[in-house]
């Protein structure tokens, strides 16, 4: 077997600093990151992240976001009060995004506290969706928090009811190579639960998908809010969540009052921390049986060829037809020629794989990976995926 100094070099070096610190901190290990033919975009990314908060980039300086995402009424409001009065000793900035008409109505319900006591910074972004149209308002609005930075701990994004997740938090996911001094820690969205049937239901025009079913595609935990309004029928609304997200957290909730480490310093975007492996086995076979949203597992004995996987997810999150998405990916490789076993983190068309825990002696060494995404076909992802295999 090769030593794990001598697996190919994979990684593609994003700038002079990134590649260094690429060494520094993975002498021995062997990192792959997104994403040939992708550095402009994150180039793009980085301009606006970086422009002129350059000189915040030590490790200790980096800000955790956390994105607050949740159809119209579901209880982000509601959540953020609740953040904002609980004992935890972090100053917190909070960013609001509105639609035009309600500007100054959003943050009139945030209880900020005696004259704003409980709130170090605040930015508001009217007119416009953080997901499409203020999105570049939105990363000028993190750049000018940051020449603040000594000033708060945390930020709290709370998106409008109608925001897709997915495009803010590929701008925010950048990856630790490009040494980001704002990191988003996780998603979390607020379920109301006694209408989220109704809102999943809710149809689209053709080729475009529910805003509320986005949003929890996207999550890493969904805070089921409002469960005061429906004894009994909660299961089955867990399930129809799991069906759409197999590996997000579940948190009931009366008013959003819930355990804070269940939503904030979770670092869900860190591959090495986050990937549940135990989660990953148990989804071996989930499957979605219809043309929506929904999650796919599937797992394949053998070594995987690391430039190999690399291609398979340049064309899965690339180049895939105009019916199929892929909004989150996970997963743990089996790669050949080492004897560890390899996280995967994929956010739209970023993803990240790095060498994680020895494989142990009990251990069935399998590569297993959840897609979460659109019209999703679970026998060509693995068939596909197959062709990685080293024969
Ligand atoms: N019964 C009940 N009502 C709740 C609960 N959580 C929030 N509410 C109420 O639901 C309404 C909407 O809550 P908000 O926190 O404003 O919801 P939102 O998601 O911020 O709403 P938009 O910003 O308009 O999308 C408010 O009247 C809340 O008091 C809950 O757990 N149970």
């Amino acid at each position: 077997m090769m030593e794990e100094e001598e697996l190919p070099p994979l990684a593609v070096p994003i700038s002079e600093s990134s590649s260094e610190s690429l060494k520094q901190s993975d002498e021995e290990e062997s990192p792959v990151h997104a994403s040939s033919g992708r550095e402009e975009a994150k180039e793009d990314r980085r301009s606006w992240l970086f422009g002129s908060a350059a000189g915040l980039r030590d490790e200790e300086d980096t800000v955790g976001i956390t994105m607050i995402t949740g159809y119209l009424g579901a209880g982000k409001t509601t959540l953020v009060n609740f953040i904002l009065h609980e004992h935890h000793g972090a100053r917190i900035a909070v960013i609001l995004n509105e639609f035009g008409d309600e500007l100054g109505i959003e943050k009139a319900m945030v209880n900020d506290g005696a004259g704003g006591s409980l709130v170090e910074e605040w930015v508001e972004l009217a007119n416009g969706c953080v997901c499409c149209s203020v999105k570049h308002s939105f990363l000028q609005a993190i750049e000018q928090l940051l020449q603040r930075r000594e000033k708060f701990d945390h930020i709290l994004l709370e998106t409008t009811g109608l925001a897709n997740p997915g495009p803010v938090a590929a701008v925010l996911w950048v990856d630790d190579q490009l040494e980001s001094p704002v990191r988003l820690d996780s998603i979390i969205t607020v379920v109301d639960a006694r209408n989220i049937k109704q809102q999943l239901a809710d149809t689209r025009e053709a080729g475009s998908v529910n805003e509320a079913y986005l949003q929890i595609a996207f999550a890493d935990v969904v805070v089921l809010n409002k469960v005061d309004l429906v004894p009994g029928e909660l299961a089955d609304v867990e399930a129809q969540i799991h069906k759409i997200n197999a590996l997000v957290k579940i948190v009931h909730s009366v008013r959003c009052q819930l355990n804070l480490k269940d939503i904030l310093d979770r670092r869900s975007f860190d591959v090495q921390r986050s990937v549940d492996i135990e989660a990953l086995l148990q989804l071996d076979g989930h499957n979605v049986h219809d043309r929506s949203v929904g999650t796919v597992s599937i797992s394949a004995t053998g070594a995987a060829d690391l430039s190999k996987v690399d291609d398979w997810l340049g064309e899965l999150l690339w180049e895939t037809g105009k019916d199929v998405e892929v909004y989150r990916m996970k997963g743990v490789f089996h790669v050949y020629g080492s004897d560890k076993m390899h996280m995967l983190q994929a956010v739209r068309e970023l993803y990240e794989i790095l060498p994680s825990q020895p494989w142990q002696p009990e251990d069935k060494r399998v590569n297993r990976i959840v897609v979460i995404g659109k019209n999703l076909n679970r026998e060509s992802l693995l068939a596909s995926f197959r062709t990685c295999l080293v024969s």
